[in-house]
């Protein structure tokens, strides 16, 4: 039987069976076993992310298996994928993606958030993002599930929290805050994005390639590309959405200083995600005010 690995989370394991669901019907096979793979980003959860050892944590185990052969595959959301990827394994497949933007839960605006209010969540772009337009508001640190998190704003901890909307949606909490709009808040780089890896060489990876999204795969391509090209890391507050438009792809990007005192955005057009993605970052850097300028490599 075909071995699908993912993390243990509710949204993982939600991810997880729609993976399942395409890979059964698009080869008419009866069943795929889903091997639930522990790993440290899910034991550590009081820290930020990005203090602990960046986007690593959730891949390293994943890796191991893969390469181990104990699995056939692996489930990521892209948005937790670093950007350098090892040589011997491939992202074969992503799943179309989902509404990419994020949801506000406990106001509704950021216009219409209190004053100096708090706000949970421990993404450096959101922080930036939202204190680069509310400049009276505090980020406090946010981690754990999509239900860890919300229990905690119920409980007052905080005024809001930001949350994907893709997240939201598939752990069927479709009422749950509201979207923001993409020209307030432009999404993380691969975010709303289910990607399937396997290895680079093997059976597996044309067997997961006949559930590909294709418009999907390349947008997050050009994604990735631009992050790789900013030599960004889980630290640097970037934003990044690129969209299919009559068979060529849209790049917007957005970078800020982490206070979000600063900020320059960026698009290109273009058919090549990979140069698509290079070229903006290089514009990126080339015009980046010194405070932005020291985030990235
Ligand atoms: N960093 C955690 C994470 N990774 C993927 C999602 C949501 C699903 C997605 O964006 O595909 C989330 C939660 C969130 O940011 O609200």
């Amino acid at each position: 039987m075909f071995r699908l690995g993912t993390r243990g989370s509710p949204l993982a394991l939600t991810q997880a069976g729609m993976v399942r669901d395409a890979l059964m019907a698009a080869h008419g096979w009866e069943d795929v076993e889903i091997v639930v793979i522990r790993t440290t980003g899910d034991r550590v959860q009081d820290r930020a992310l990005a203090e602990i050892g960046g986007k690593a944590l959730w891949t390293k185990e994943l890796d191991r298996a893969l390469l181990a052969g104990e699995v056939d595959a692996c489930v990521h959301s892209m948005k937790d994928v670093e950007t350098l990827r090892p040589d011997a394994i491939a992202i074969a497949a992503t799943l179309p993606r989902a509404d990419v933007r994020d949801r506000l839960i406990g106001a509704e605006s950021i216009a219409g958030l209190p004053d100096a209010a708090v706000i949970g969540t421990s993404s450096p772009r959101r922080t930036a993002q939202l204190r680069r337009l509310r400049p009276d508001v505090s980020a406090v640190l946010f981690r754990g599930n999509v239900d860890t998190r919300l229990g905690k704003l119920a409980t007052g901890e905080v005024d809001a929290t930001l949350l994907a909307a893709a997240g939201l949606e598939r752990l069927g909490r479709h009422d749950t805050g509201v979207a923001i709009p993409l020209d307030v808040m432009l999404p993380a780089p691969a975010q709303g994005a289910v990607g399937i890896e396997t290895l680079a060489e093997g059976p597996a990876r044309a067997l997961v390639a006949a559930i590909d999204d294709a418009p999907t795969h390349r947008a997050i391509a050009a994604e990735r590309a631009l992050l790789a090209g900013l030599r960004a890391d889980c630290h640097s507050p970037v934003a990044a959405l690129a969209i299919v438009e009559g068979g060529a792809l849209f790049l917007r990007a957005q970078l800020l200083s982490p206070d979000g005192a600063a900020a320059i955005e960026g698009e290109a057009r273009g058919d090549d995600p990979v140069t698509l993605g290079a070229m903006l970052a290089e514009d990126l850097l080339e015009r980046a005010p010194p405070a932005i300028r020291v985030l990235f490599g």
